[in-house]
């Protein structure tokens, strides 16, 4: 049966990002500190979470936060919003955000696709999705985030010129997601005839990043809505 609340399906845990026991002063801090940084858990507009931001990005599956914070860190002007389920990266993001003093940081605790589809039309400036769970085997390659669907709400909600940073060390998914990107009249790669798997100016290592588990070099994919 289909849940009204997840349109978009259950969430399907990945391998060994499934939860540990959070440490107490980490969940001490979660209690005090997420209430006052959360996203509604209903349709919002960015505005109204940090009214002088300049632009608002979005980090899908931020992990344990550090590319998520330092990128906040780096722009205190912008607006970001990221979306983790896994409660130990939360609690690791939000430690990032205290320890930086970081007030342009809102968190939702969840599911992005909740996220995107509570966001207004053209609201987002920016997207990150960095190193997604993989789900390398095919029959577990319908569990992957970039699905055909999911590209139609990401090209609702970014606005015209936004740019769409992906990243995987996954080959086979390096190749799925440009097929499935640029099969949308509303993407394209950013800049054509470049090397993929060289670092850009602007990336942040990410922890999974450093875990080098995938096949291959990282490769960064970025796309502009058209
Ligand atoms: C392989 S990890 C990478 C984490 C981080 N981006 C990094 O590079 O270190 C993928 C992350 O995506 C999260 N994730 C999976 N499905 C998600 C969803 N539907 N919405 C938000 N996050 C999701 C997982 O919990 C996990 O933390």
């Amino acid at each position: 049966m289909t849940n009204p609340q997840q349109p978009h399906g259950p969430l399907r845990s990945f391998g060994r990002l499934k939860s540990r026991p959070v440490k107490p002063r980490q969940q001490a801090l979660l209690d005090s500190l997420l209430p006052t940084i959360a996203v509604p858990h209903e349709a919002f507009q960015p505005r109204d979470l940090m009214p002088d931001a300049k632009e608002t990005w979005l980090e899908i599956g931020f992990g344990g936060g550090e590319h998520m914070a330092a990128q906040a860190g780096r722009r205190p002007d912008v607006l970001v919003i990221g979306a983790e389920p896994f409660v130990n990266g939360v609690a690791s993001a939000v430690r990032h955000v205290e320890e930086q003093a970081l007030s342009n940081v809102r968190i939702h605790e969840g599911d992005a696709r909740d996220v995107v589809g509570w966001l207004p039309d053209a609201s987002i400036d920016r997207l990150f999705v960095m190193f997604p769970d993989p789900w390398h085997k095919a029959r577990h390659n319908k569990r992957r985030i970039i699905q055909p669907e999911f590209v139609a709400d990401l090209a609702r909600v970014l606005k015209p010129g936004a740019a769409f940073r992906f990243a995987t060390d996954w080959a086979d998914y390096a190749e799925w997601t440009i097929e499935r990107m640029l099969a949308s009249p509303a993407f394209r790669f950013a800049e054509d005839g470049i090397d993929r798997q060289a670092i850009p100016a602007d990336h942040v290592t990410t922890r999974y990043e450093e875990k080098k588990l995938g096949d291959c070099a990282p490769v960064f994919l970025d796309f502009v809505r058209a």
